[in-house]
């Protein structure tokens, strides 16, 4: 069984703790980093892939530091960015060419990978277009298949959805899904949808700190009891955002319905209790500032 033990991870910039003491340990399958911009998400992913140094604790992969095996571990990860530097003179076949050779693989080997990812992510028909000319999708697309290259057994993806639309976000999904047979794959995003369906387990970060993890069932069922539906009406929603936590809100004819997380009962309202999600409980442990 492959294993990425984390341990009491911890880095600051200047007096900011980015992440603080951070452990956990990471075995086959999906995992949902979830937390608000400036959470510490990218700065784990970062200290995972060996892009920056930790101020203190350890990382160890099948009981080895990292730091210990070196090019060893880089050869086993695959990481896919946010999406920047992308490189658009090239074309998506030379890109994954120009990154296979960077991760020192052969080109006898690298020509039987490449039309295999370029066809799993769904772009062999792109393979000689510009990944300037590329959209949103296709340039997350093209970046999961260069982390694949290699065929890595830890992968760690940074926003893969980011700045797509719903149908782009499901193929993404989809695609995770797919990819994450015998791999220890992290996902970091601050969109639960993104995760909620596919994730062995979500682990919640804030301010640089693990503040709760477990599989989606058991985080959101630790939720039951404090989600309720208000039926009211417009007028009155200046009044329920002041006391309560909002999450949908849903209009029809002469009333709204509001979706709210608060540990008492709204006696004030008419109200349901409903089955939380793990997008209650976003809401429910993450400030209203934190949220976008
Ligand atoms: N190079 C840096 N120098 C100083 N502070 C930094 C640096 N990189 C990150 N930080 C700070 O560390 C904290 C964690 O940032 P990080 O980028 O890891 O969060 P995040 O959860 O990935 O957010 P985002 O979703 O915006 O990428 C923030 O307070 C951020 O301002």
């Amino acid at each position: 069984m492959l294993q990425l033990q984390v341990d009491q991870l911890t880095k600051t910039y200047g007096s900011n703790l980015a992440l603080n003491g951070f452990s956990y340990t990471f075995t086959e399958g999906v995992y949902g980093l979830l937390g608000p911009n400036g959470a510490g998400k990218s700065t784990l992913m970062n200290l995972l892939t060996d892009n920056l140094l930790p101020s203190s604790g350890v990382v160890r992969y099948n009981g080895q530091p990292i730091n210990k095996l070196g090019k060893k571990f880089l050869k086993v990860l695959g990481y896919m960015p946010q999406q920047q530097g992308i490189y658009d003179t090239f074309t998506a076949e030379r890109f994954l060419y120009y990154i296979a050779a960077l991760k020192g693989l052969k080109k006898k080997e690298a020509d039987v990978q490449i039309p295999h990812l370029l066809s799993l992510v769904n772009l062999q028909a792109e393979r000689y277009k510009k990944l300037g000319n590329f959209s949103g999708g296709m340039k997350q697309r093209i970046l999961i298949a260069q982390a694949l290259i290699g065929d890595p057994e830890v992968l760690i993806l940074d926003e893969p959805t980011a700045g797509l639309d719903p149908k782009e976000r499901i193929r993404i999904r989809n695609l995770i899904s797919e990819i994450s047979f015998n791999k220890i794959v992290l996902v970091a995003t601050h969109v639960v949808t993104d995760i909620e369906y596919i994730a062995k387990e979500v682990l919640l970060l804030k301010k640089g700190k693990l503040i709760d993890s477990g599989s989606p069932y058991r985080l959101s069922n630790a939720l039951q009891g404090v989600v309720f539906e208000l039926q009211t009406t417009s007028d009155q929603l200046p009044e329920v955002a002041q006391h309560y936590k909002i999450g949908n809100i849903a209009k029809d004819v002469g009333h709204i319905t509001i979706r709210i997380v608060s540990d008492e009962k709204p006696e004030l309202y008419t109200y349901n209790e409903v089955k939380p999600t793990l997008e209650d409980l976003y809401l429910y442990r993450f400030d209203t500032e934190d949220l976008e």
